[in-house]
């Protein structure tokens, strides 16, 4: 069923050159943010883990200036003013709606991960091939049905490069 009396508006954005925070450093946040990288992004996170306590690939992309980690919990002062995008993915539900408050206070765009409810855009799965991305939502009811037909395109891309 449906959570939302309209379809979601597929938009491409450009990304080059701007900021972009991520709040949570676990599976959702690194999941976001190495899809995010290739795009040509500055991406700052926030979370309470030790830098030396976080796992590659995310130390890699600190260690290589690709990430520029914050070791807090969030709180408002880490909102600069300068966010193109904010991604509210803690596993704290109170905090990630706590964000999404501040920055729609501030007419920042928000994406909560906990949250289909609280999101002002929707993270789509991604396909690149060459000149070409795809981006695929759903209408937030069913997050696998997204997954699976993701992997049939995906399948179909590289049955098309198949030497005949
Ligand atoms: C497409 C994809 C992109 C990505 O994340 O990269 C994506 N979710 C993916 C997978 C996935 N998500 C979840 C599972 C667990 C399995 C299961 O559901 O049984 C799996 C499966 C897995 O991970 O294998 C759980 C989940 N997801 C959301 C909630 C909260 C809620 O629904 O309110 C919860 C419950 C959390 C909980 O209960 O704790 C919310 C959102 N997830 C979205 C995107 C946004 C638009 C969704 C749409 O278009 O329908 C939206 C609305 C907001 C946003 O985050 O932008 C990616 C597939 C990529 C790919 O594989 O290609
Ligand atoms: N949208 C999706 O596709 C999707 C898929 C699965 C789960 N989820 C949801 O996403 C959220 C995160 O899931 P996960 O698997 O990444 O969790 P996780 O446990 O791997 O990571 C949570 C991260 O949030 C950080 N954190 C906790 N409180 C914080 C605070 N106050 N400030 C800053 N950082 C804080 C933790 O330190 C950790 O780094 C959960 O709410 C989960 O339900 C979303």
């Amino acid at each position: 069923m449906s959570r939302e009396k309209y379809p979601r508006f597929p938009l491409f954005l450009s990304l080059c050159g701007r900021e972009i925070l991520i709040v949570g450093a676990g599976n959702i946040a690194v999941r976001r943010a190495g899809i995010l990288l290739p795009f040509g992004c500055s991406i700052r996170m926030c979370a309470p883990e030790r830098e030396d306590e976080l796992k590659d690939p995310l130390r890699g992309w600190i260690l290589d200036g690709k990430v520029r980690y914050e070791s807090r919990r969030f709180e408002k002062d880490v909102l600069t003013g300068r966010e193109f995008l904010v991604f509210a993915a803690t596993d704290e539900n109170e905090t990630n709606a706590e964000i999404v408050q501040i920055c729609r206070g501030k007419g920042i765009l928000v994406n909560n991960a906990s949250d289909a409810s609280m999101c002002d855009f929707f993270f789509p799965s991604v396909l690149r091939d060459e000149e070409i991305v795809i981006g695929i939502a759903g209408d937030g009811s069913d997050h696998r049905k997204v997954k699976q037909i993701r992997k049939k395109i995906q399948d179909m891309l590289k049955g098309e490069k198949r030497p005949k």
